[in-house]
């Protein structure tokens, strides 16, 4: 394909994939050609590091055989200088769709009005239905909790419905009045306590899209022989939604995993066919989920939830381990991946050299993994654990630390670089 604003690296080749059941199978070229988009805000901070990394990695797990060709494609600010105000140019969604795995910096949604989230619109147009985050600790990270020790678990976010479809209209507008009319007339509504004033937002939730998320989650346990999947949901208000969404995962565990009643119900278990130990399919209301996982985490492993509760679940988590400077995750389908921090663009430090690279770092640890690059991945959570034990950190982690250097991103990035050397 010829792009307008993209160049496409020489040397490099595209990822291809196969699929075995639901299951995507990659092939790899030596040379991969791989998309990123820099981000917005501390995007330009954290990006660079992120790819010099990156590379020293893979050079040294391979000797040289194998290296990554970064394609840069544009979404957010960048975009909008250089397509002329486009935002979200077709070119890059293409882009990500011919090559399968990309990686990206944070991108800036307006609150109130102004464009939607254009995080949100690369993973509803990819049908990006997986939002994986795993939040453990790493040795030496400094954390406000007395065991981040404890903490081991894998957040699976439904990432294209609920309220993040954005179907909602402004209160006073005549969409809003319409609805709330119809809702009136025709559903006998009675609730909308200031008709005239109100702004109305659609909550979709689906049987499918539900049940394909929950599938997602309790495969990760089966293959990662982790002991349970809890679905963490607010079903005993949103009755149709959320308590759906648990009641679709219970019915699957049944229909496709031959889950039997665990003590009663409504909680389950299944045999892990692969070391035939048991995996506890169970749910927990999510303001409780959020005490539950700061007084007992190690009852919690596989967590699997709707997108707002997985939202707020993946920063609140990550602040036990030591902060969303340490947070990564992945956008996946049946095919393609988009790997990406959990944080945004925190504007106040942006273009200082400041912030902590490590969750878009992981994130490419990620990355290195879903290609099966697993050694070059092993090398940078090895160089990072070692920068971080020789407390050499960005100010995120000094500020917790006692007797700390704080050091820019870029530094920080030197530092995993030379401890990684030191490994060979
Ligand atoms: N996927 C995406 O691209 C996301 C985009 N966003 C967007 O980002 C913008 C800003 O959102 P905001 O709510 O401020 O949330 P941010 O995640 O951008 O920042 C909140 C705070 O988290 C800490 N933080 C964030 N990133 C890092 C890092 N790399 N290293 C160390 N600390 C970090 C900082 O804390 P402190 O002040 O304590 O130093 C920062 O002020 C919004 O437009 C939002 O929509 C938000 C989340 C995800
Ligand atoms: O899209 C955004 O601006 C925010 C998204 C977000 O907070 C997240 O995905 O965790
Ligand atoms: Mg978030």
């Amino acid at each position: 394909m010829v792009y307008q604003h993209i160049s496409v690296p020489s040397e490099g080749a595209k990822i291809t994939v196969q699929h075995n059941g639901s299951r995507p199978i990659l092939d790899v070229p030596d040379c991969p050609i791989i998309p990123f988009i820099e981000g917005d805000g501390i995007g330009v901070d954290i990006t660079p590091v992120m790819r010099k990394v990156v590379d020293v990695a893979v050079k040294q797990a391979y000797g040289g055989k194998r290296k990554i060709a970064w394609m840069e494609v544009f979404c957010g600010e960048k975009a909008a200088q250089l397509y002329d105000g486009e935002w979200f140019p077709s070119e890059t969604l293409e882009a990500i769709k011919e090559h399968l795995v990309a990686i990206k910096g944070p991108l800036t949604t307006p609150v109130g009005g102004g464009f939607r989230s254009l995080n949100v619109a690369l993973r509803q147009e990819l049908d990006l239905y997986v939002c994986q985050r795993p939040v453990r600790w790493f040795h030496g990270v400094p954390s406000p909790v007395k065991h981040p020790e404890n903490v081991n678990m894998v957040i699976f976010r439904e990432n294209s419905e609920d309220i993040y479809a954005g179907i909602e209209w402004k209160a006073g507008s005549e969409e809003a009045r319409k609805l709330v009319q119809f809702m009136q007339k025709e559903l006998g509504v009675t609730k909308i306590r200031w008709p005239d004033a109100t702004g109305v937002g659609i909550k979709p939730v689906s049987e499918e899209g539900s049940k394909r998320l929950i599938r997602k989650a309790i495969l990760y346990a089966i293959e990662h022989n982790m002991p349970s999947v809890t679905m963490v949901h607010k079903g005993n208000i949103m009755k149709f939604t959320e308590g759906a969404f648990r009641d679709w995962g219970y019915e699957l565990a049944q229909q496709e995993f031959d889950a039997q009643l665990y003590e009663g119900g409504p909680w389950v278990v299944i045999k892990n066919p692969k070391t035939g130990g048991d995996i506890i399919i169970k749910d927990v209301i999510a303001d409780a989920m959020l005490q539950q996982v700061l007084l007992r985490p190690s009852d919690y492993s596989v967590i699997a939830t709707l997108n707002l509760n997985g939202d707020y679940l993946s920063d609140a988590l990550a602040a036990q381990v030591g902060g969303i400077g340490i947070a990564p995750g992945a956008n996946l389908s049946d095919s393609i991946a988009i790997f990406e921090a959990t944080h945004g663009t925190a504007p106040k430090y942006a273009g200082q050299d400041k912030v902590n690279p490590g969750s878009l770092l992981l994130s490419a640890t990620m990355m290195l993994d879903h290609m099966g690059w697993g050694e070059a991945s092993e090398l940078i959570v090895q160089g990072m654990e070692a920068a971080i034990g020789r407390k050499t950190v960005t100010y995120d982690f000094a500020r917790l630390m006692n007797a700390a250097e704080e050091v820019p991103s870029s530094r920080f990035g030197e530092c995993i670089i030379q401890a990684m050397q030191q490994v060979a």
